[in-house]
């Protein structure tokens, strides 16, 4: 069976400089999986790749066995890789659902492109989203009043809208308290079984990685230099260099920050 997700070598130059170098891994249905890296290791530009924003400048990229590598954002989109930003991209003046239909209805005309009479088609199928996400009762609320947990916890109904194989979500805990982001954390891995999906994130806090990666791909300069289950990737000897190299700390426990 294909991998969920295959790169196999892609690199990614800007004129003679190399952010990326013959980067090569792989990510299954079902899991987690987090691409670590001191600042500037080029975790940005292998999702810029990933998602059609770059195109590799050497490599391939293959979603489910179908070669990915120079397509455009939105065909990747309508192929099921979504995307979740640092910064949270929801419609403030709107209500938590209607901004969940918004999404749907974009997923409609994705399918049958054609224009489908908005909200009393897509209101059931919204709400049983936000259900699945513990938002329900929330529904009703314009987001311009929620708790930034909840805004993420939207943003991830609303990336869910368009039933993604593959979710690549861009440092998801960034902004919020340990509780708030273990709660994310916990969903996105119970929604990744439930829907029978992957998530591929990039994370600089430890505690998240630890808790919650089923395996960890480590950037540096541009190259992988490990890759393996958290505490495999932690005793690696070349994993330590690079952080303690860094000045940073390289905790399992408490307040981490690996760059
Ligand atoms: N468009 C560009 N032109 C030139 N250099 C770039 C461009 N985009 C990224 N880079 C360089 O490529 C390297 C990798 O950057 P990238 O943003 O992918 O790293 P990162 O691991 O995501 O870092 P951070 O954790 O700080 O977000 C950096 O040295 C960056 O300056």
């Amino acid at each position: 069976m294909n991998p969920m997700l295959k790169v196999e070598g892609i690199s990614k130059t800007y004129g003679a400089f190399v952010a990326v170098q013959d980067v090569s891994f792989e990510v299954n249905t079902g899991e987690l999986v987090a691409i670590i890296g001191p600042n500037g290791a080029g975790k940005s530009t292998c999702f810029n790749m990933l998602s059609g924003q770059h195109h590799p400048s050497a490599g391939r990229v293959w979603l489910e066995g179908r070669d990915i590598t120079r397509a455009k954002p939105r065909e990747i989109w309508r192929m099921g890789v979504g995307r979740t930003f640092q910064i949270a991209a929801t419609y403030h003046s709107m209500t938590v659902v209607e901004n969940v239909e918004m999404a749907l209805l974009s997923r409609e005309r994705r399918l049958y492109h054609m224009w489908k009479p908005a909200s009393a088609f897509c209101r059931d199928e919204a709400l049983s989203l936000l259900d699945s996400i513990g938002m329900a009762g929330q529904a009703h609320r314009p987001c311009s009043e929620l708790a930034y947990g909840d805004i993420k916890r939207l943003e991830l109904a609303i990336a869910l809208a368009n039933r993604p194989r593959l979710l690549l979500m861009d440092e998801p805990a960034a902004g919020m308290g340990p509780r708030e982001r273990n709660e994310l954390m916990a969903l996105t891995k119970r929604l990744v079984t439930e829907r029978d999906m992957a998530v591929l994130f990039t994370e600089h806090s430890m505690d998240v990685v630890f808790a919650y990666a089923d395996r960890t791909v480590v950037l540096a300069r541009g190259k992988l230099i490990a890759e393996g289950t958290p505490p495999q990737v932690r005793a690696n000897p070349r994993v330590q260099e690079v952080y303690f190299g860094s000045g940073k700390s390289f905790e399992a426990q408490g307040e981490e920050v690996l760059a």
